[in-house]
């Protein structure tokens, strides 16, 4: 059998808890420069160990604040773990914040240039593909893609960012509630581009509070709380140990 595509060993990472703004220089004397106190340290995602295989759609399910978006910036490299290790034998499409890659001050036009060679697509690529691109983000993108993306609806970035990351080919997807974002149109348009690329054996970590989502797409769930990961098994198990939790 192949190596998994996604494997973590024992996986942590630690944040401080409403960081205060920097300090100024005479604070910095009186401090000597001292750290925050270690009470506002805390482990969003401790000794955390799964493996996803290739072809594999995993749903990342828990409540709130359970770390489950700080695991797929881990997964994409955003984030750098401070324990443990995670490696990734393949490239990600980041379907997550699908707007923040943006700047605000370029157009429609010229973002979709932008985010699409950070991604690693070419520029003769993104020209031949750019009506497509633009079109599968819709009528109002498509009347807008001369202005900047400031004067932009938050669906409407979403919709273009989408359209931008569903043309990579990479092998694995990471997914973030975009779904939850869209219209009923855009939905349909994200369901069969989902579809499309697990048909194609791409493997998918989907976080979803939406169980419709997560039992059509995913065979695999992990439910997390509070930081540590309860259940790594099929996406039914994962979502009865979440409901139990949320229906007591
Ligand atoms: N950059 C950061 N610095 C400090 N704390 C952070 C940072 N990012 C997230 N957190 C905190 O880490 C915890 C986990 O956050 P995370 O966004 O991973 O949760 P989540 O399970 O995705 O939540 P949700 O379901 O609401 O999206 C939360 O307590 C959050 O407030």
């Amino acid at each position: 059998m192949s190596k998994p595509i996604i494997e973590a060993h024992d996986l942590g990472i630690q944040f401080v808890r409403g960081r205060r703004r920097q300090l100024r220089l005479r604070e910095m004397f009186i401090h000597r420069g001292g750290r925050q106190p270690a009470a506002n340290e805390f482990w969003p995602l401790r000794n955390v160990s799964f493996e996803v295989q290739a072809g594999d759609a995993v749903g990342v399910i828990g409540k709130n604040g359970t770390g489950k978006s700080t695991l797929l910036r881990l997964i994409a490299g955003v984030l750098i773990q401070d324990e443990g290790t995670i490696t990734v034998r393949g490239e990600v499409a980041p379907l997550l914040e699908l707007s923040a890659g943006f700047s605000n001050d370029l157009t429609g036009r010229e973002n979709v240039h932008l985010v699409g060679s950070l991604h690693g697509l070419s520029s003769q690529y993104l020209k031949n593909q750019f009506d497509e691109i633009v079109s599968f983000a819709g009528e109002q993108v498509e009347k807008a893609i001369d202005t900047p993306v400031r004067h932009y609806s938050s669906g409407m970035k979403v919709r273009l960012g989408f359209s931008v990351i569903s043309h990579l080919q990479h092998p694995i997807l990471l997914m973030d509630e975009v779904m939850a974002v869209g219209d009923t149109d855009f939905r349909k348009k994200c369901y069969a581009t989902i579809e499309r690329m697990l048909g194609e054996g791409r493997s998918l970590v989907l976080v979803s509070h939406n169980e419709n989502d997560l039992t059509r797409f995913c065979n695999r769930g992990l439910y997390f709380s509070a930081g540590k990961l309860l259940i790594d098994g099929t996406v039914r198990e994962a979502l009865d140990a979440y409901n139990n939790v949320v229906r007591t």
